[in-house]
């Protein structure tokens, strides 16, 4: 039984006489320790797929299945509590906060996600996440100081040190040079499947995605 799905969802943008279609009734299903990557020009309507995926934006017609409910059933309270517990973002920059160091991004995504660990508890789980993403030793760095690699690192730690269930990326590498796109993919994919998480990848450039999987 797949995780998430997505079912005949379509969306419609209106600007004044015009109606554009564009997601024409997509389905999808994510699995478990799986990367699904979905690819597509630029302006097919990737992100508009991802923020409906996400529960951050409405459908013209569909289903956003997730552990067999659906999301654009629920309220918006709902769908944020579920945001905030089972599913992990990154996007093609790391938006991360120019204020905080590396360990404090990652001790506020816990706050945000109501961790039941005590601040000790914390640090130690996040001293754990830099560890698997290779950045423990920055971890009283700001965002200036790290490249471009490492910031996108930082940002999928902090994607994922709440343990998601879904993981979303859009466009994950597109800001990096192609050394560092694999590097980036292959923590992808090393994270999808130790923590067996159901990974869904948006990208317009399959073949960094090809090189660093096979
Ligand atoms: N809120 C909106 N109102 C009207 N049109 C929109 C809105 N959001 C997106 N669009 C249009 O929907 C189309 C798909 O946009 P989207 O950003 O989903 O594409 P994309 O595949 O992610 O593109 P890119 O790879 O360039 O980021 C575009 O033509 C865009 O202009």
């Amino acid at each position: 039984m797949s995780i998430f799905k997505i079912e005949e969802l379509r969306k419609t943008f209106t600007n004044g006489e015009v109606r554009e279609d564009i997601l024409k009734g997509i389905n999808l299903s994510l699995e478990e320790g799986e990367i699904t990557a979905l690819v597509g020009a630029s302006g097919s309507g990737k992100s508009t797929l991802l923020s409906i995926a996400a529960g951050l934006q409405s459908a013209s017609e569909g289903q956003v299945i997730f552990e067999e409910k659906n999301l654009l059933d629920m309220s918006p309270t709902q769908v944020r509590k579920i945001r905030a517990s089972s599913f992990g973002f990154v996007f093609q920059f790391a938006h991360l906060i120019p204020f905080l160091t590396v360990e404090e991004q990652l001790m506020l995504m816990l706050d945000v996600s109501e961790s039941k660990l005590n601040k000790k508890q914390q640090k130690i789980e996040v001293n754990k996440t830099l560890l698997l993403v290779d950045m423990a030793h920055r971890k009283d760095a700001y965002p200036s100081l790290l490249s471009g690699g490492e910031k996108q690192r930082v940002a999928i730690a902090r994607a994922i040190i709440h343990k998601p269930k879904v993981f979303f990326a859009d466009e994950p590498t597109a800001s990096l040079d192609s050394k560092r796109s694999k590097d980036i993919m292959s923590l992808i994919l090393k994270l999808t499947k130790t923590f067996n998480i159901a990974t869904l990848i948006v990208t317009h450039d399959a073949s960094v995605y090809q090189e660093s999987i096979n």
